[in-house]
């Protein structure tokens, strides 16, 4: 019997593309062993340019019996329209993968049979460059070998958290999913205050955007909390306090960021309906 260790990437737009860029950079697959589905011809040729294969639609695809993982990265909103395609590779033994937002197990068992093996991943874009958070729920269909290789292909984009209560999915994906664009924003706030303080426009978008990078690297490999980190930068009557009273003043910034993200868990949990 072939080996089965060929993954099909279904959507190749900014979350696919991350993914892809992330497996294929770290040499955990290698090019010849993906395929991407993609009707997009600017993206398909995206992909190629990685030296994967491509198609616009999957019909080249029902015979392959070499398909571990069906990896699917389209928006939710296409979801129910793009499974019937890929229910005959399902019944050949593929893996189903779907880093969609709140699409639940469920809506893929009824969809493409009651056993399927199914894995749900919340990714985030960081996968790109190896340093993104990509947590897994998995049905209990999930072969071992399937979850370990998907587990290896999610640890080449970044870190690994694997939870079983599938009901914590929404608040992952308000989260790490999309938490990479709250940073963003926090890089594009402090660029702006940084302008409006009288720096020049690329020495702003430097300071603001290498302070956050090494912030967050700081934050990960110190060993030590965030807070004890915030506190040692924080001289008793200095600028950092001066700036924190406005941050931390009534906990402002905290209960944004929690405002935030019950937004986003209460919309990823509508985008499952
Ligand atoms: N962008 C992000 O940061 C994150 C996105 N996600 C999830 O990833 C999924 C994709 O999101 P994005 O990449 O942002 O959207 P996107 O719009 O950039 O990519 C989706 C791609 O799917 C393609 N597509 C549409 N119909 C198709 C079909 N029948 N077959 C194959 N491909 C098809 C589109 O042409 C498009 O390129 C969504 O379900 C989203 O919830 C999850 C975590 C983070
Ligand atoms: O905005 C979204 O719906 C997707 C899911 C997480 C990040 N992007």
């Amino acid at each position: 019997m072939a080996a089965r260790n060929g993954v099909v990437l279904v959507g190749c737009g900014n979350m696919g593309f991350a993914m892809l860029q992330g497996w294929l950079q770290s040499g955990t697959l290698d090019a010849g062993d993906v395929t991407v589905v993609e009707p997009n011809a600017a993206l398909r040729e995206r992909a190629a340019g990685l030296g994967v294969a491509t198609a616009s639609d999957s019909s080249g695809l029902q015979d392959r019996a070499d398909i571990a993982l069906a990896v699917l990265a389209v928006k939710p909103q296409v979801m129910d329209a793009v499974l019937p395609a890929y229910r005959e590779i399902v019944a050949g033994g593929a893996t189903v993968v779907s880093v969609a937002a709140g699409i639940r197990i469920e809506r893929f068992e009824q969809a493409l049979g009651a056993k399927t093996p199914v894995i749900r991943v919340m990714p985030n874009t960081p996968a790109a460059v190896g340093a993104g958070m990509m947590v897994m729920c998995a049905n209990g269909h999930v072969g071992a070998q399937a979850m370990e290789f998907a587990r290896r292909l999610m640890a080449a984009s970044g870190e690994v958290a694997v939870i079983e209560d599938e009901g914590l999915m929404d608040a992952v994906t308000a989260v790490s999913g999309s938490g990479p664009a709250y940073l963003f924003h926090m890089i594009e706030a402090l660029t702006a205050a940084a302008e409006a303080a009288g720096l020049p426009d690329d020495i702003a978008a430097q300071l603001a955007g290498q302070t956050v990078y090494g912030a967050a690297v700081y934050a990960r490999q110190s060993g030590e909390t965030p807070a004890r980190l915030r506190e040692q930068v924080t001289s008793p009557g200095g600028t950092t306090a001066a700036a924190l009273d406005v941050l931390m003043g009534d906990d402002r910034l905290t209960k944004l960021m929690t405002e935030a993200v019950e937004a986003a868990r209460k919309r990823s949990a509508e985008l499952g309906k």
